[in-house]
């Protein structure tokens, strides 16, 4: 009893450094990422975001109380207010505009990874529906930090992909990371270890999905 979050983290340990150090974050970080394969990403990552702010009003549907609520209501507001809000100035700067995000064909990647927490949610409760969402939220946080760590990352214009990083490691997005571990951190301490073996499996399998959705960037595929 007493878990944590870095215990989520522990348990599925290949399928978390697989996904935080995939070739696709290697090469975003090192400038040698295609341009057809990031922009393929960002096109696909506009549709992940809308399902996942549908995802955080589901958790403010299943909450209960009004911590709750209001946790739910900070998680939709920085991917709408901060991240979906970036991403959108970050694909006309692409090249991309609204019009084309509101046409794109959804990938395979995208509907499983979104459809499967969803899912979840529906199924589970919120803490089910939390601990789907945190490889998405608390993932990148630490993806941004590690980037920074590595000493072949290109920072600055020299790496078209910088400001990318930048969104990631911004306080905004840092401290919405912060919190939802601090939450989960929270919600795990009182956890049976028959209940973290299931919330194990929802965890592994959002890393997995993780991982398939770099490797969608990569082969451009639908
Ligand atoms: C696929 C994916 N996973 C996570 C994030 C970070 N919220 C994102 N923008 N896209």
């Amino acid at each position: 009893m007493g878990y944590r979050f870095d215990d989520l983290t522990a348990a599925c340990q290949d399928d978390w450094r697989a996904y935080i150090e995939h070739e696709f974050v290697r090469r975003l970080g090192d400038a040698t990422l295609e341009e057809g394969a990031f922009r393929h990403y960002l096109q696909q990552d506009y549709l992940f975001l809308i399902h996942f702010a549908r995802a955080y009003a589901l958790a403010a549907y299943k909450s209960r109380d009004l911590d709750e609520l209001r946790h739910a209501f900070a998680g939709l507001k920085t991917i709408l207010d901060v991240e979906l809000g970036l991403h959108v100035d970050y694909c006309r700067e692409w090249g991309i505009s609204e019009e084309e995000l509101a046409r794109l064909p959804e990938a395979r990647a995208t509907l499983a990874y979104t459809r499967y927490v969803l899912d979840t949610g529906h199924r589970g409760d919120l803490l089910d529906l939390h601990v789907a969402l945190a490889p998405c939220l608390i993932g990148y946080g630490e993806i941004a930090g590690w980037l920074d760590a590595q000493a072949a990352t290109v920072r600055g214009k020299a790496n078209p992909h910088d400001a990318w990083i930048a969104m990631y490691e911004s306080v905004d997005f840092q401290q919405a990371m912060a919190d939802e571990r601090a939450w989960l951190d929270a919600r795990l301490a009182d956890v049976t270890p028959r209940r973290f073996a299931e919330l194990c499996v929802v965890f592994r399998d959002a890393t997995r999905l993780e991982i398939d959705f770099w490797q969608m960037g990569l082969d451009r595929s639908l």
